[in-house]
């Protein structure tokens, strides 16, 4: 054991050597990597060809400049990335995130995620994330079409049905990947339905596409709770973040008869004692795209709180961080499980940092890790090519039926990874090992690619 841990720790050591400002990169490779040490031992030949040296260089990168013209006549001047982490398992599959905090390292993390996630779904799809700095917040239509059109013009040459299929994430929602989608069918001329998942219904986008990750992100919890006994009606839920995730979120969990109290956006939060009224939240955030502060306007019971961390030291039995990376730290966890938490699960990616993982772990709270927990997204990503192949469309009730069956997989495989392998209730490891496997398995009967 001694020596594998070891072994990892080297290729740890080497890749913050490499590039040594990828923080959130590092992390994340250090989450997996950590969790799969006894599969090492069982397992030399990952290490003979090196795979784990492999799966932290991305098989490609690219990089480009992406210039347009703002209402004003002004010339404004981005940068975009794609990050193609692997293709062992399929095209290469994941969000684009428009956002201020886009860099390289972000991207590098989200890539490396999407390879793990991707695979426990079990669907045939490789792992990838792009995105660029553009803020499309405050901006009109015109500009963020203008935007997307250019950003798209680069792109275009490193996509394709087979190739590599994006998707939204932050900052890209329907609007943002129809503007998208045309300018890739212009430039190649080709109705290539399939290049890109997301896109509305209308032409050609998944019934449930847009509810999936938070949907999934219940369907997980409930299968998490149900192994325990505890039921999800009547439980107070802390939720952050009023974007796609968030949104979907809140709406399973309240069909379930649970009572969300909180929801934010990158300004603050709101706390509504009553329970949250989504419609509200839909009509500020989908249709108005305002600010969530404008809730307590139409609603006088509720407070409104500057900044984003309070809302963990809100009162709850459930946790759903659903905003964006590192919004748990340690002492949110505290917070949270002085409050008697019982339970956390991560619909944004990467929202705990390591030691508040760690510690909601020593603490007995359950705990729902984002590659397994908010998997539903990119599995009905992967169900939207499928329906682009056989160019049909299916309804919602089987769209979501067979989401409900992904993540009920998901959950039973990374439980019964967990009891093999480590503690059975720590779903960290249950899933890293899950999905690793699957990945150097199929990277081994690959040869040297
Ligand atoms: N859209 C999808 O299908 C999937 C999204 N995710 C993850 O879920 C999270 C949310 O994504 P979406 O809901 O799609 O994005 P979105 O753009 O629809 O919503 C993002 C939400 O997070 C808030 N936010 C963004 N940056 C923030 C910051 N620095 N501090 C506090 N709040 C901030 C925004 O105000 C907004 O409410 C991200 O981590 C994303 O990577 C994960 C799986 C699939
Ligand atoms: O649906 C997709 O391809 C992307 C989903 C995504 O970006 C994610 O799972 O983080």
């Amino acid at each position: 054991m001694a020596d594998m841990k070891q072994y990892v720790e080297d290729v740890l050591a080497s890749i913050e050597q490499k590039d040594p400002e990828q923080k959130m990169f590092h992390d994340t490779v250090s989450e997996v990597f950590s969790s799969i040490v006894p599969v090492l031992e069982v397992h030399p030949e990952y290490r003979e060809n090196k795979i784990l040296e492999r799966m932290v260089e991305p098989e490609r990168t690219v990089s480009f400049r992406v210039v347009w013209q703002d209402d004003k006549g002004e010339v404004q001047v981005n940068r975009g990335y794609r990050v193609q982490m692997s293709s062992a398992m399929g095209p290469y599959k994941g969000g684009l995130r428009f956002h201020p905090s886009v860099t390289l390292d972000v991207l590098k993390f989200l890539a490396f995620e999407q390879v793990y996630k991707n695979a426990l779904t079990g669907l045939p799809i490789g792992g990838a994330k792009g995105g660029s700095d553009f803020d499309p917040h405050g901006r009109s239509d015109n500009e963020v079409m203008h935007f997307c059109q250019s950003f798209m013009t680069e792109l275009c040459r490193h996509i394709g049905p087979n190739v590599d299929v994006p998707a939204g994430d932050i900052g890209v929602g329907g609007r943002e990947i129809g503007y998208l989608f045309g300018q890739y069918k212009r430039i190649r001329d080709s109705y290539d339905a399939g290049v890109l998942t997301g896109k509305r219904v209308d032409y050609w986008g998944s019934l449930a596409r847009t509810e999936a990750t938070g949907y999934g992100l219940l369907y997980f919890v409930k299968n998490m709770l149900d192994a325990k006994g505890i039921d999800l009606a009547g439980k107070t839920i802390v939720v952050s973040g009023s974007g796609n995730v968030a949104t979907y979120a809140i709406e399973k969990a309240q069909e379930y008869g649970a009572k969300v109290v909180t929801c934010s956006d990158s300004n603050g939060y709101i706390y509504d004692p009553e329970g949250i009224d989504l419609a509200a939240v839909k009509e500020i955030k989908q249709v108005r795209r305002g600010r969530i502060k404008e809730y307590v306007e139409t609603h006088p019971q509720a407070e409104y709180h500057e900044g984003c961390r309070g809302v963990w030291t809100v009162k709850c039995d459930i946790a759903l961080p659903c905003a964006t990376q590192g919004e748990i730290d340690l002492a949110s966890a505290k917070a949270l499980v002085a409050n008697g938490v019982t339970a956390v699960g991560e619909g944004a990616n990467m929202p705990s940092s390591l030691d508040a993982i760690a510690y909601f772990q020593q603490q007995k709270v359950l705990f729902a890790p984002a590659k397994a927990a908010n998997a539903g997204g990119v599995a009905v990503s992967a169900l939207e090519m499928a329906q682009n192949s056989e160019r049909l469309q299916w309804t919602f009730e089987e769209v979501d039926g067979r989401l409900k069956a992904i993540m009920k997989n998901i959950y039973e495989s990374a439980r019964k990874n967990a009891e093999k392998y480590a503690d059975p209730d720590d779903l960290v490891a249950g899933a890293n090992i899950t999905a690793f496997v699957r990945v150097a398995d199929v990277m081994l009967a690959q040869g040297l690619v």
